[in-house]
């Protein structure tokens, strides 16, 4: 659980949100949900498959598509700049720039959206020349040279096709990507659950060691209970809709409040080990980061 930032001030405010999937049942998929992430903070969501994580997730950046519809609530980007942001509001031109310049996300299985046809190079040249018409050629290809050092792939990759890589690597790719216009927030939905857990938790690492150089925030989604104690400062509970706990990571590990979460704790009956780590390797995963990078 490292954080050398304190976070301390409001970067996004959801007030009562709702979420409903008008589909042959309606489906009220996020149920009045309040929640502040806090500037420089990795905010782990976590609720079981269905419990509508991702529809928060997607919600509160505009993503959704029908049959779903925000019913009530409102989203607002407290920016570094000082101005408020209201994100339901937003739409066209100004939702895409906000989409990548404010907030980014990584999806769930994003490694496999690469453009096969693509380079890595080009992938990335494609988000700054879209959204930094002003950069000139020799710029973007310093930028992507350090973006792709910054995830942990040597520089004399970039010119590989996404099949020449590894899933690690592609998913080091997409957060390289997501990075590109330096986010405030970054939202990332499962973003590690379809690699082995080795490359797992140096992905894990090296996100933490990136929100610490960075200073942005991070929605961490995942039904890993044990993942998400490791690497949030605060942990959001989801079930049936609604954030039922939301406390600090360690509160939740040493003393969980809610019924719901402390039957989700006791069901990774390997959470803690005689030395009191995590188990998933053996090791807990600030001893891991020196690891991180090596592919
Ligand atoms: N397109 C859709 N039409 C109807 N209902 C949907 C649709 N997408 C999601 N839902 C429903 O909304 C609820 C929340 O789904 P959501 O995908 O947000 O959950 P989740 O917690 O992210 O699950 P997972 O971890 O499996 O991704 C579920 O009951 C789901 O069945």
């Amino acid at each position: 659980m490292s954080s050398q930032i304190e976070p301390t001030d409001a970067l996004l405010t959801i007030e009562n949100l709702n979420v409903v999937y008008h589909a042959a049942t309606r489906v009220h998929a996020v149920k009045n949900v309040s929640l502040t992430i806090r500037r420089g903070e990795i905010l782990g969501l976590a609720g079981e498959s269905g419990c509508g994580k991702s529809t928060l997730a997607y919600g509160i950046n505009q993503l959704l598509k029908p049959p779903a519809a925000i019913e009530s609530g409102a989203v607002t980007f407290h920016d570094s700049s000082g101005s408020d942001i209201d994100i339901l509001a937003l739409s066209g031109e100004k939702l895409r720039s906000y989409r990548w310049d404010k907030t980014s996300m990584v999806f769930q299985g994003a490694m496999n959206s690469l453009n096969p046809v693509l380079s890595l190079y080009d992938q990335i040249d494609d988000v700054l020349t879209t959204h930094r018409p002003g950069m000139k050629r020799a710029e973007r290809r310093e930028r992507i040279r350090h973006l792709v050092e910054l995830v942990g792939v040597s520089a004399d990759r970039i010119k590989a096709y996404p099949h020449e890589l590894s899933g690690g690597m592609r998913q080091r790719v997409m957060i390289a990507m997501a990075l590109a216009l330096n986010p405030q927030l970054m939202i990332m939905d499962e973003p590690t659950t379809a690699l082995d857990v080795v490359v797992q938790r140096e992905i894990l690492g090296e996100i933490q060691r990136l929100r610490d150089e960075f200073g942005f925030a991070v929605i961490f989604i995942t039904h890993d209970l044990p993942m998400l104690l490791e690497i949030s400062d605060r942990i959001a509970v989801m079930l049936a809709g609604e954030i039922v706990e939301l406390a600090t990571a360690e509160e939740i590990y040493a003393d969980a409040a809610h019924p719901y979460t402390r039957k989700l704790l006791k069901s990774f009956p390997s959470l803690t080990g005689a030395r009191g780590d995590f188990i998933r390797t053996g090791e807990s995963i600030n001893s891991s980061t020196t690891t991180a990078g090596v592919l």
